[in-house]
């Protein structure tokens, strides 16, 4: 726990369930595409309103592939009736005073707005974002580097686990399937498959949860959950790693490194004892 005079001079950072509203983008140049990509994403519906000789190809090409999810307005913002019946709106125009005057209007309705590159115009920023299926990462620097922000996603893309979107989906099922044999909020039961799925999730490898099928999710739950253990991938059917892995070259070169690290280790011990 951070001392109490630390906390503050963050954002608060969240999963905002748009599923089943509307988001007014206002633009569709190259910054408005990635926006539509996001609220894409996010489930929910767009209005679009900009004018058609601005907009960017990959504006162009999410109207084409989305047309009953995006409506779009060839023109430009009109002002108040834009915003009946909008539950978000995100700006991206090249014209600082338009922005500015758009925001003031979300305010007064209470709708929440993101102006980019205009902090104080934001009720909330973007961020950069890692995304594995429902593996969703956002690197934020609270407006401080948005370059930065992107360079640190380049290097967590790097060193995430292996199949980890696939495995969160996998247990993703798990959990809906034991719920359905173990109904119940909180309580006793509660509490038990909490603590059941906590054990699978600590002993099992990424890789083996990314493999599950539906019978092996009902075989874990017939042997694991009813009798109170956690049984191996092997007992519920996941494959062996096959013999080309265990023996490929991929894993030659943990053991070089440790061969080479070793021989330098007794060298340098042995020459400074000299
Ligand atoms: C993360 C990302 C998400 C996205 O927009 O999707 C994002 N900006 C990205 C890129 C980027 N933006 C800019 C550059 C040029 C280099 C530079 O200036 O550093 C680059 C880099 C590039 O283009 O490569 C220019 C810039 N941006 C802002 C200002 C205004 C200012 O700072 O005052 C200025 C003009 C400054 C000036 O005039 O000098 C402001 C904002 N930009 C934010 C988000 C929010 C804070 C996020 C955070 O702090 O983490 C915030 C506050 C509001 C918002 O827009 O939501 C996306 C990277 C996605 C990715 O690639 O992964
Ligand atoms: N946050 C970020 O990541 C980031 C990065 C680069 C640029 N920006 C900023 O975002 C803004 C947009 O950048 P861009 O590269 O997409 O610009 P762009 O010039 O490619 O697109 C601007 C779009 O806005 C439309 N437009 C202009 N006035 C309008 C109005 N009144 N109503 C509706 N549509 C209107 C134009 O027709 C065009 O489609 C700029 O202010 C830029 O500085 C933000």
């Amino acid at each position: 726990m951070k001392d109490n005079n630390e906390l503050s001079g963050g954002s608060l950072l969240l999963a905002w369930q748009l599923k089943g509203k509307t988001v007014l983008i206002v633009g569709g140049g190259d910054v408005a595409s990635g926006r539509i990509e996001s609220i894409l994403t996010a489930d929910a519906s767009i209005i679009l309103i900009s004018p058609n000789d601005g907009l960017h190809p990959r504006t162009k090409h999410f109207l084409e592939q989305y047309p009953t999810r995006i409506t779009y307005k060839d023109r430009i913002f009109s002002g108040e009736q834009d915003l009946a019946n909008i539950d978000m709106v995100l700006t991206a125009v090249d014209d600082v005073e338009a922005s500015r005057a758009i925001c003031q209007l979300c305010r007064q309705a209470k709708i929440p707005v993101n102006v980019a590159d205009i902090p104080p115009s934001c009720d909330f920023y973007f961020g950069s974002q890692v995304r594995d299926g429902p593996l969703q990462i956002m690197i934020s620097t609270n407006g401080q580097s948005p370059k930065l922000a992107n360079i640190i996603r380049r290097r967590i893309e790097k060193c995430l686990p292996e199949h980890a979107g696939e495995a969160i989906t996998k247990v993703g099922s798990l959990r809906n399937k034991l719920k359905e044999r173990a109904p119940g909020v909180g309580g006793e039961v509660g509490k038990r498959r909490m603590r059941w799925m906590i054990d699978v999730c600590t002993a099992w490898e990424m890789e083996d949860l990314a493999a599950l099928d539906d019978d092996m999710i009902a075989r874990l739950i017939d042997d694991g959950w009813e009798k109170g253990r956690v049984p191996s991938g092997a007992e519920v059917g996941v494959p062996p790693k096959g013999p080309v892995a265990a023996t490929g070259p991929g894993n030659l070169v943990p053991i070089a490194t440790f061969v080479f690290g070793a021989l330098c280790s007794a060298a340098f011990f042995t020459l400074r004892r000299r």
